[in-house]
C-alpha cells in the first residue's frame, strides 16, 4: 500500500547540523565558555568540557526547535528557505525528535555531571527561546526580540553556574550585556532585510514601525548596553585589562551605533552603517568575552 503522503528518505547529518545553526552557535557557546573561565572557581577541565558541551547541545536543540516551529515562516524568507525543513530535505517529525532529544539529553547530563543550578538555567533558557520568543512573541509583537532576546544572553550565566553552582552579580552584568546588545545586534540587520520579513508577515521593528523608529531605538538600547560593558572595572569586579578594553571596544560600538542612529533613508554611504554594526557587533562581543578572560586570567 502507497502511503497518503511519501516519506523523505533519512536525513544527511549536515542537514541535522543546521538545524541547530552552527554559526550562531559560536558565540553563544564562547560566552558560555568566557562565563565559565571567569568565574573564581577552578572547575576540572572534563566537568568544564560537558559544560560548554551541554551549552552548545541546549542551544543547538533551541535552534532545532525554532526550526521546527517555523518551517512556513522560513519557507517564505530568502535568507532562510533553503534550511532542511523549508527545503524539504528532512521530515518535520525527524526534527521534531531530534530538538527534544537533544535538549533533554543537554539538561539532563548538565543536571547530573554539573549542578542543578547551571541544568536549570539552561532548561530556562532552551524554553525562553522556544516557547516565549518564537511560538509566543515573535509573530505577535516588535519587541519579539527585546524580550526574547534573554535567551540568548542566558550562556554566561549557565557557564559560571557550571563552575560555582550559584550566580554572583558579574554574570548578572554579562546578561545584562548580552541582553542589551541584541536589539542593535538584531535590528541593524533587521534594517537591511526588512523586505525578507515584509514578505513573511513577521512584525520586526522596521516593518511595524518604519527605519526612522528603528534607527533610535538601536541608539537608545546602545546606551544601557554601555554602561552594563563597563560597569564591572569600576565596580570592582575585574582589572584594567577588561575595563581598557571594554572602554575601547564599547566605544567603537556607540559611534557604529550613532552612525546607524543619525543616518537619513537615501543618504549615500560606501556601506551601509547598520551592515558595519551588525558585523562589528559580532566580533564585539567575541572580543569583549575574551577579554574578561584574559583580565582573570593575568590577574
Ligand atoms: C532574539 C535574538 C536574536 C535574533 C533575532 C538574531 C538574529 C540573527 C540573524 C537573523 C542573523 C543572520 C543569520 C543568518 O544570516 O542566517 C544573526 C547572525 C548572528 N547572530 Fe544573532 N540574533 C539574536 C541573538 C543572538 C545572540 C544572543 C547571539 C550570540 C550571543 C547571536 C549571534 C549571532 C552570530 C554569531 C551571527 C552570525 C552568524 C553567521 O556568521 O552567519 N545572535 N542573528
Ligand atoms: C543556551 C541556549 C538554549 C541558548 C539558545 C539561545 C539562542 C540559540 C540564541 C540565538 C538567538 C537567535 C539565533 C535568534 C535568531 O532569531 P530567529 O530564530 O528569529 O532567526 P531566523 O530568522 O534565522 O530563524
Amino acid at each position: 500500500m502507497t502511503p497518503a503522503t511519501p516519506l523523505l528518505p533519512p536525513a544527511d547529518w549536515r542537514d541535522f547540523l543546521a538545524l541547530t545553526k552552527p554559526r550562531v552557535l559560536t558565540l553563544v557557546v564562547f560566552t558560555g565558555l568566557c562565563g565559565m573561565l571567569a568565574a573564581p572557581v577552578a572547575i576540572h577541565p572534563v566537568l568544564g568540557f560537558t559544560a560548554i558541551l551541554c551549552i552548545a547541545l541546549g542551544a543547538g536543540a533551541a535552534g532545532t526547535l525554532n526550526q521546527w516551529y517555523e518551517a512556513d515562516l522560513d519557507a517564505m524568507m530568502k535568507r532562510t528557505a533553503g534550511r532542511p525543513l523549508p527545503a524539504g530535505r528532512m521530515e518535520r517529525q525527524s526534527a521534531l525528535h531530534f530538538g527534544v532529544g537533544l535538549g533533554a539529553f543537554s539538561v539532563i547530563l548538565m543536571g547530573l555531571a554539573l549542578n542543578i543550578a547551571a541544568a536549570a538555567i539552561l532548561a530556562i533558557s532552551i524554553l525562553f527561546y522556544v516557547l516565549i520568543y518564537t511560538v509566543w512573541l515573535k509573530r505577535r509583537t516588535p519587541q519579539n526580540i527585546v524580550i526574547g532576546g534573554a535567551a540568548g544572553a542566558f550562556p554566561p550565566l549557565i557557564g559560571w553556574a557550571a563552575a560555582t553552582g550559584e550566580v554572583a552579580v558579574l554574570p548578572l552584568l554579562l546578561f545584562m550585556l548580552v541582553f542589551l546588545w541584541t536589539p542593535p545586534h538584531f535590528w541593524a540587520l533587521a534594517l537591511f532585510v526588512k523586505t525578507d520579513y515584509a514578505n513573511a508577515g513577521v512584525p520586526m521593528l522596521p516593518v511595524v514601525a518604519g527605519e526612522k523608529v528603528t534607527r533610535r531605538q538601536i541608539g537608545l538600547y546602545t546606551i544601557p548596553m554601555a554602561l552594563a560593558a563597563v560597569a564591572p572595572w569600576p565596580l570592582g569586579l575585574t582589572g584594567a585589562i577588561y575595563g581598557v578594553a571594554s572602554l575601547v571596544l564599547t566605544g567603537w560600538f556607540a559611534l557604529l551605533a550613532y552612525r546607524v542612529a543619525v543616518r537619513t533613508t537615501g543618504a549615500d554611504d560606501a556601506m551601509l552603517p547598520e551592515k558595519a554594526l551588525f558585523k562589528y557587533s559580532i566580533l564585539y562581543l567575541f572580543v569583549v568575552f575574551g577579554a574578561l578572560v584574559v583580565d582573570r586570567w593575568m590577574a
